[in-house]
């Protein structure tokens, strides 16, 4: 297919902003050739000066706009089902931001709507997979090099929350990248999840629990532990440690400049997801448009989506009751053996 894929971006905000004008200036073979938001002018700053683009308000019209062939989600959370839904309705291939469905039960909607299709045609955001220093420590742990792992110690900072984030969401739209990263380092589901809460920062807005820290048991009986502090003040850090039983790895150290003067020296310390992942976000949008383009799904799909939401819901319920309590699946449909 040497024509462009053309991409209805749904969204055009922070991250909808962000795609779009990597589709249009980064990734080869795609463009984007609609965009729908209800704020418009939202969507007209980012379209600004890209050719052939239209703009709408409702995500059908963008979905049925001329030369459209696959979709990028990236509004809110809640308003991904309806739109995955559509997309699978129309037969159009999905890249969808995490998490997929915040809502265990409607991820499952969208997990039985695509086995309905019997093909996959979503994939979901978590773009660390496409990380080079994810994909390195993955490489690594899947070499054997290091022995079994048995613990994951992740730290996930963010400089300050965004306005209306609830506690909730520190679990299931912060730690969801910390869900599906250590169910793919592993290769295995987690199965039950305690939350501590620490004192709450005086930094965070009043009726935010934040540092929240996080503990996740594995089905072959590795511990993975979150540190989860979205209001730090001075940067966005994520770190993983894997520690095996003959040898430990960490990624996530900065590897930003260094500068030594008199009497001192300075590492700079990246302020936002956009430049701390925006190599793994070029690689994901790309790997996506080139596997579309071949009618095929490669990334994380509905069924992690789906694996991510439900562990996060068992989060949200441990934090709610401080007690630890177990991640119930939902049998896994054929499609995703
Ligand atoms: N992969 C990653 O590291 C990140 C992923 N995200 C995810 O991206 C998604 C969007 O987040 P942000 O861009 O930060 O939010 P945002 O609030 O900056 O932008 C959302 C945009 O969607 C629009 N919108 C609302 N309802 C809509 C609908 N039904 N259809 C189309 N557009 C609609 C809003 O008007 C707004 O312009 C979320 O799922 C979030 O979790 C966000 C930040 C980083
Ligand atoms: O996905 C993301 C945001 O939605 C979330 O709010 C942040 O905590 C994460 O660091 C970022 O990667």
């Amino acid at each position: 297919m040497s024509e462009l894929l053309g991409v209805a971006v749904l969204g055009a905000g922070h991250m909808g902003a962000d795609h779009i004008r990597r589709i249009d200036r980064v990734v080869n073979g795609a463009r984007v050739a609609a965009v729908a938001d209800p704020d418009t002018g939202r969507a007209e700053d980012a379209v600004a000066g890209i050719d052939g683009v239209s703009v709408h308000t409702e995500v059908s019209a963008a979905l049925d706009a001329p030369g459209v062939r696959a979709v990028l989600v990236a509004s809110p959370g809640p308003a991904h089902e309806e739109a995955l839904l559509a997309a699978f309705e129309r037969g159009l291939p999905v890249l969808c931001e995490k998490p997929m469905v915040p809502e265990s039960a409607g991820a499952l909607r969208v997990v039985e709507a695509e086995a309905r299709l019997g093909r996959r045609l979503a994939q979901v955001g978590f773009m660390r997979r496409y990380d080079p220093e994810y994909v390195r420590l993955k490489a690594l742990l899947d070499s054997g090099r290091l022995g079994r792992p048995l613990m994951l110690h992740c730290t996930h900072r963010n400089v300050s929350s965004p306005p209306g984030f609830t506690s909730a969401m520190v679990v299931n739209s912060s730690v969801s990248h910390e869900i599906d990263a250590a169910r793919w380092l592993l290769g295995q589901e987690l199965t039950a999840v305690t939350v501590l809460r620490p004192r709450p920062s005086t930094h965070a807005p009043a009726d935010l629990l934040d540092p929240q820290f996080v503990l996740f048991e594995t089905a072959e009986g590795a511990l993975v532990d979150v540190e989860v502090f979205v209001n730090t003040g001075f940067g966005y850090q994520v770190r993983c440690e894997a520690v095996c039983e003959s040898g430990s790895a960490r990624i996530g150290d900065e590897d930003a400049m260094r500068v030594t003067t008199a009497g001192g020296a300075h590492q700079e310390v990246a302020q936002d997801y956009l430049v701390r992942f925006a190599d793994a976000y070029d690689r994901e949008v790309q790997a996506w448009v080139d596997a579309t383009r071949e009618g095929r799904v490669t990334g994380p799909g509905v069924w992690d989506g789906y694996a991510a939401s439900a562990v996060a819901e068992a989060g949200v319920r441990a934090l709610e009751s401080g007690g630890r309590v177990a991640v119930e699946l939902a049998a896994r449909p054929a499609l995703y053996a």
